[in-house]
């Protein structure tokens, strides 16, 4: 099996490109810490990643702070303080995957289109892949707000495909977690699930992407 007749590849981000839990897990104790709760580890919040920004604020503050009113108003002010402490520290302790530089410039020297579809909110994908020097490596990206639904839906892949002026079956989707297969699925995409990530501690074998890499670097023999 390989995609050596593909021409689009849409990466996931967290988990994927990049381990960014460091810094979500600092920011969410920074919005912890604003309303008196202990923190989290590392390993509390992993799971917790996934679905966008405002769930893991949610069950952040379920784990943390078990008897809080989970008010609309209240989930609004903590995602706020989330937001702003993220913002502040986007890109201070997130790192690149083993393989993933090296891995990228191969993909590019191929002529493969690189683009990256995650359900990150959109404004903290440049700044990261900017601190990384990545960001000339892809044409475009979505996240979590630039579209009207998110993965596991198929809209942003599809959109991400019309975009680039291709097809699905010219496309594969490359995610560490079951809302990337299970996207590509609802999009009738092959995909590639890598086994190193988050995926809510789950194996992401159990989703049935068209293959599995547990390394980033395997990608090069792929493609
Ligand atoms: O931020 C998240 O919840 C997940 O982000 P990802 O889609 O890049 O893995
Ligand atoms: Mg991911």
């Amino acid at each position: 099996m390989n995609f050596k007749d593909k021409d689009l590849i849409i990466f996931d981000f967290d988990g994927t490109l990049i381990n960014s839990i460091p810094d979500l897990t600092l920011a969410i104790n920074k919005m912890l810490a604003h309303y008196n709760a202990p923190p989290l580890t590392i390993e509390d919040v992993t799971p917790f990643i996934g679905n966008g920004a405002k769930p893991l604020v949610k069950r952040a503050i379920i784990r943390a702070m078990p008897d809080t009113d989970l008010s609309d108003t209240f989930l609004e002010e903590a995602f706020n303080v989330y937001f702003s402490a993220y913002k502040a520290e986007t890109c201070k302790d997130t790192f690149m995957y083993p393989g993933v530089l090296e891995t990228l410039k191969y993909l590019k020297s191929k002529g493969y289109t690189l683009v990256i579809c995650t359900n990150k909110p959109y404004g903290f994908i440049a700044p990261i892949l900017e601190t990384l020097g990545i960001k000339d490596y892809f044409k475009t990206w979505v996240g979590e707000d630039s579209l009207p639904k998110k993965k596991p839906d198929a809209l942003p892949l599809l959109h991400l495909v019309e975009t680039m002026q291709t097809t699905v079956a010219k496309s594969v989707m490359v995610g560490d977690s079951k809302n990337d297969i299970l996207a590509a699925q609802h999009a009738k995409m092959d995909s590639i699930g890598v086994s190193y990530g988050y995926n809510y501690n789950e194996n992401i074998a159990d989703y049935n992407p068209t293959v599995v890499a547990n390394q980033f670097a395997d990608l090069q023999d792929l493609f």
